[in-house]
């Protein structure tokens, strides 16, 4: 049963469309992963969800309760619903304890006590408990964020790129430790990023965003396999425009080098990765750079090579 809902939400900042009818239904405890480049309007979708922005139309659902906008409500925003941003706002006079309590100084002592216990335990944070934020590392003071968002136990987390501080380890240390926390809680997720790799940590439902519109939904298979557009298709990997062909590509693992065959090149770079050298091939006709896998290490700079792939995984890719 559809919980949380966002119903043909628009949005037009000035002459600008950041969102059109953008919608989404989750049920509880579901989670997804809204994946755009920059500017295609993961932050406006996110700000409308927690009622923190006026929409210019379209209506956002949590249960059988119309969440408001901001013009509708005196006081924006639902403790039911809360935003994450890649820039915490902690308090940097108080402690990482005092911290994960503020949003509960209303509620009954032993109850914040319990609470923020529980919190410090289950993000690992209890021998910080007397630091202020500035001596933690961006890492710890994103999962003091993230603590202090959940201790008036929220129904939806909507999660703004809070991770783009944070090295890829700790990052995907800190997501996969979320994860499982949230999974527990229940929680419904809505985590906006440009980056697929982290989305796929966390979810395979994956929506993706151009533009302010939804141009694909999906897991992360059927995404790879049946890319509707060339930006879904590079979310995966590089692709290869194939000369004198219209709007058709090759992705650099479904291209094979041999040394005989028609579409000649030459290796103009090589990197070594984990299960293979990746090789920058200059095609002879057209000077199109081809990035292509190379899983037996074989090739080097100066080689000559021809190119050849299958005919069923080319991708036919028109905008
Ligand atoms: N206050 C504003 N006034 C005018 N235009 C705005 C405003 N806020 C956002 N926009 C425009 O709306 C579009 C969507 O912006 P939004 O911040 O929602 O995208 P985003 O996907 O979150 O981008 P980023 O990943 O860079 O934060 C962009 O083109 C942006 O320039």
């Amino acid at each position: 049963m559809t919980y949380f809902s966002l119903r043909k939400v628009s949005k037009t900042y000035e002459s600008q469309t950041a969102l059109h009818e953008f919608s989404l239904d989750l049920d509880q405890g579901q989670m997804i992963a809204v994946v755009g480049e920059s500017g295609s309007g993961k932050s406006s979708l996110l700000r409308i969800a927690a009622g923190l922005m006026n929409q210019s139309s379209g209506e956002v659902w949590l249960g059988d309760m119309q969440v408001l906008s901001p013009s509708q409500k005196l006081v924006a925003g639902y403790d039911e619903i809360k935003l994450i941003h890649q820039d915490y706002q902690l308090s940097q006079s108080t402690t990482i304890e005092e911290n994960i309590a503020r949003p509960l100084l209303l509620f009954d002592p032993e109850y914040r006590k319990s609470r923020v216990e529980k919190l410090l335990r289950q993000f690992g944070l209890e021998r910080y408990r007397e630091r202020l934020p500035r001596n933690l590392s961006g890492g710890q003071q994103q999962k003091v964020a993230i603590a202090q968002a959940l201790a008036v136990e929220p129904e939806v987390l909507l999660l703004d790129e809070p991770f783009s501080h944070l090295d890829t380890i700790q990052k995907h240390r800190l997501i996969f430790e979320l994860k499982e926390l949230l999974q527990e809680s229940g929680t419904t997720v809505v985590f906006v990023t440009h980056d697929l790799d982290d989305a796929l940590k966390l979810t395979d439902t994956v929506l993706i965003l151009q533009k302010g519109k939804i141009v694909q939904k999906g897991n992360s298979r059927e995404l790879c396999l049946h890319p509707k557009t060339r930006y879904v298709a590079r979310l995966f990997s590089p692709i290869n425009l194939i000369p004198d062909r219209f709007d058709s590509y090759i992705r650099p693992a479904d291209v094979r080098l041999r040394t005989r065959g028609e579409l000649l090149g030459h290796v103009i770079d090589q990197r070594f990765l984990v299960h293979y050298n990746s090789l920058l091939i200059r095609l002879k006709n057209g000077g199109e750079v081809w990035e292509v896998d190379d899983p037996a290490r074989k090739y080097q700079i100066g080689d000559r090579v021809y190119l050849h792939f299958d005919e069923e995984q080319v991708l036919l890719l028109r905008s």
